[in-house]
């Protein structure tokens, strides 16, 4: 009996705790329902897009990740809804709490945003701030179009300049490009005639060149390695003919290290859900990047001072004056650092040439650069593939390049450059194109737009397609009058591309014949922009085409590039920071 009061106490208990289970399942199932509701994505109405995506806490960020890991790429996956929902513009899910993001498949209307609507309705996108402003706070790359900006690039405008580019930073480049063939030289030799993987070299060619026009001298990265391969003998147990050969590889110079290992961290702010955070705490948590950072600032500050006392007392530079110019110029430093002396004289202020800026500045050079490399690696890729257009290629160098045909000499880089190559444009066009080196541009809109007649507010980011419809895939239909007035009036502008064959490498698209059969190259035979476009398209174009120029026609004279087994071959793009090959293998004949 004890136990009945206790057990009488218990009574009522089970009947309390049915109504507050059940009041409490109520309360959790509604407030959950709730919270679900809160966090699914929230689509921007009138906006096209998958409905089933919308009722997904994950939008469409787990397809894209799936189609990812299969393709190797993600933007394939944004041209592939573009056809399903047969829409130019519609809009995807891919953070869990984030805004949607619009997307546009109508090359015309990309082109009207990016140079015509810049920038009171659209702008640079804020994400490049996330993903650069810990690394280079001072690179104008992420920087809001305004007085800042202009600034910014007006201080870099002179290395852009025809005379820098011939005078100065092209026989850089020659000379650094040399530095790689000769390494392939060696190369070629040892591996006798079996394919061996170029991705490195070009990787460390690229950032080579590219530090050297910058700074005005080698890290020595490419001669390192070429030292210990010449040092070695003649390879014993080389593999099967049609396998690849492995080579060794040399410790690279400090300064080259930091630079790449600077560079290569800024892959996890993109994969990061918080990237402005993930980089700040890489760069100045992770010893090995702070070391690095030190490192790179320390040897760029030295080399300012060095140009300071080279330049503070000469008051000559004439600035369009060719000769001047390479006399006194050895980089785009000194051409920097030259100019804000002389401003600083004129305008009566202390000159700020060890300023963060310069300094942030001509270190981003080194990160823009990398999309050279990219280009070369595919360039190389299509011309193996397609031996009738390496054949064309080299043939139209010989024919440009007679002089040095005849002398046995290397064309030197101020005949590379001024040599008319319209076949060659062609190649580099529809490389750009085919490796889909840039497969979206991006803006953030600034206030509420319209966009092909559908309402899409302030702080959206816009990813315009370079990889679909127009490009790839048929266009999709737009209404003229739903166009803006201004794309309205470019109709004509812009070539299209035959649907028969889009998806083919064929530089001949890029070709125009006139009456007497001269070719020339049609920059307008199709959509383009793998530079961008408007004010903020891309400030080095003109200095990355006297690169891979120099670069590919220096490998195309100096070898030919046999093709190589179909597993080498491979297209495949590898996941990360730009669109680049899994693999990049060439067999090489030296000429
Ligand atoms: C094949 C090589 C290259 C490609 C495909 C490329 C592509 C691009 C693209 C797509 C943009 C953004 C354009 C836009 O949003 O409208 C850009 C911007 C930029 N690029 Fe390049 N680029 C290349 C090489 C270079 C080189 C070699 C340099 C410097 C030496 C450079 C410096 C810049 C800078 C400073 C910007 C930012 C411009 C601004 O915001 O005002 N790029 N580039």
């Amino acid at each position: 009996m004890a136990a009945l009061p206790a057990f009488g106490g218990l009574l009522p208990f089970p009947t309390l705790s049915f109504q507050f289970l059940g009041l409490l399942t109520a309360i959790l199932f509604v407030g959950g329902y709730l919270v679900r509701r809160a966090l699914l994505p929230k689509p921007i109405p009138g906006v096209p897009y998958r409905k089933a995506n919308a009722e997904k806490l994950l939008g469409n960020g787990l397809e894209m990740l799936a189609w990812k890991k299969e393709h190797g790429e993600m933007f394939g996956y944004l041209a592939k809804m573009a056809v399903e929902l047969n829409a130019p513009i519609f809009q995807i899910f891919v953070h869990p709490f984030g805004k949607p993001w619009v997307v546009i498949a109508d090359n015309r209307e990309s082109n009207d945003i990016m140079a015509r609507r810049t920038s009171r309705d659209f702008d640079r996108s804020r994400f490049l701030g996330d993903l650069l402003s810990s690394l280079s706070p001072e690179f104008h790359f992420h920087m809001p179009t305004g007085e800042r900006w202009k600034s910014h690039r007006k201080l870099l405008a002179d290395t852009m300049s025809p005379a820098f580019l011939s005078e100065v930073a092209g026989p850089q480049m020659w000379k650094s490009t040399m530095k790689a063939i000769e390494l392939w030289q060696v190369k070629e030799r040892l591996a006798e005639g079996r394919p061996f993987s170029i991705t490195e070299d070009l990787r460390k060619a690229a950032y080579e060149i590219i530090w050297t026009a910058t700074f005005g001298f080698e890290t020595g990265a490419m001669k390192v390695q070429s030292d210990l391969l010449s040092s070695l003998p003649k390879f014993e147990n080389l593999p099967h003919i049609d396998q690849a050969v492995d080579f060794p590889a040399a410790t690279d110079p400090p300064i080259f290290k930091a630079g790449l290992a600077l560079n290569d961290a800024l892959q996890g702010g993109i994969q990061s859900l918080v990237p402005r955070l993930h980089l700040f705490l890489a760069y100045n948590a992770v010893p090995s990047l702070r070391a690095a950072r030190s490192l790179k600032n320390r040897v760029i500050e030295g080399e300012i001072k060095k140009a300071i006392e080279k330049f503070s007392t000469k008051t000559d530079v004439k600035w369009e004056d060719q000769n001047n110019l390479r006399r006194y110029m050895k980089s785009a430093m000194d051409m920097v650092i030259a100019r804000e002396l002389q401003s600083a004289r004129k305008e009566g202020r202390a000159p700020e040439p060890l300023s963060r800026i310069i300094q942030d500045e001509l270190f981003s050079f080194m990160l823009a650069g990398n999309e050279v490399y990219t280009l070369v690696v595919w360039t190389l890729k299509f011309l193996t593939a397609h031996q009738d257009v390496q054949a064309r290629l080299r043939q139209e160098l010989h024919d440009q390049l007679k002089q040095a045909l005849e002398t046995g000499a290397t064309p030197t880089a101020s005949e590379i450059g001024a040599a008319k190559l319209p076949y060659f444009d062609a190649v580099m066009e529809e490389s750009l194109r085919c490796g889909e080196i840039t497969q979206t541009n991006i803006r953030t809109t600034q206030r509420d737009v319209i966009i092909l007649g559908h309402h899409v507010p302030k702080d959206t980011e816009v990813l315009m397609l370079n990889n679909g419809p127009g490009v790839f895939l048929p266009p999709l239909h737009v209404d003229e009058g739903l166009r803006s007035e201004t794309s309205r009036g470019a109709v004509d502008k812009i070539g299209e591309w035959d649907l028969k064959g889009m998806r083919d490498f064929d530089p001949s698209r890029w070709l125009v014949e006139d009456d007497q059969e001269q070719i020339s190259f049609n920059p307008s035979a199709g959509p383009r922009h793998s530079f961008g476009a408007g004010p903020r398209g891309c400030f080095g174009r003109k200095w990355a085409m006297l690169e891979v120029r120099i670069m590919v026609v220096l490998i195309i004279w100096k070898f030919r590039l046999e093709e190589i087994p179909e597993p080498l071959g491979s297209f495949k793009p590898k996941p990360g920071l730009a669109h680049r090959p899994e693999m990049a293998f060439v067999r090489l004949t030296a000429l």
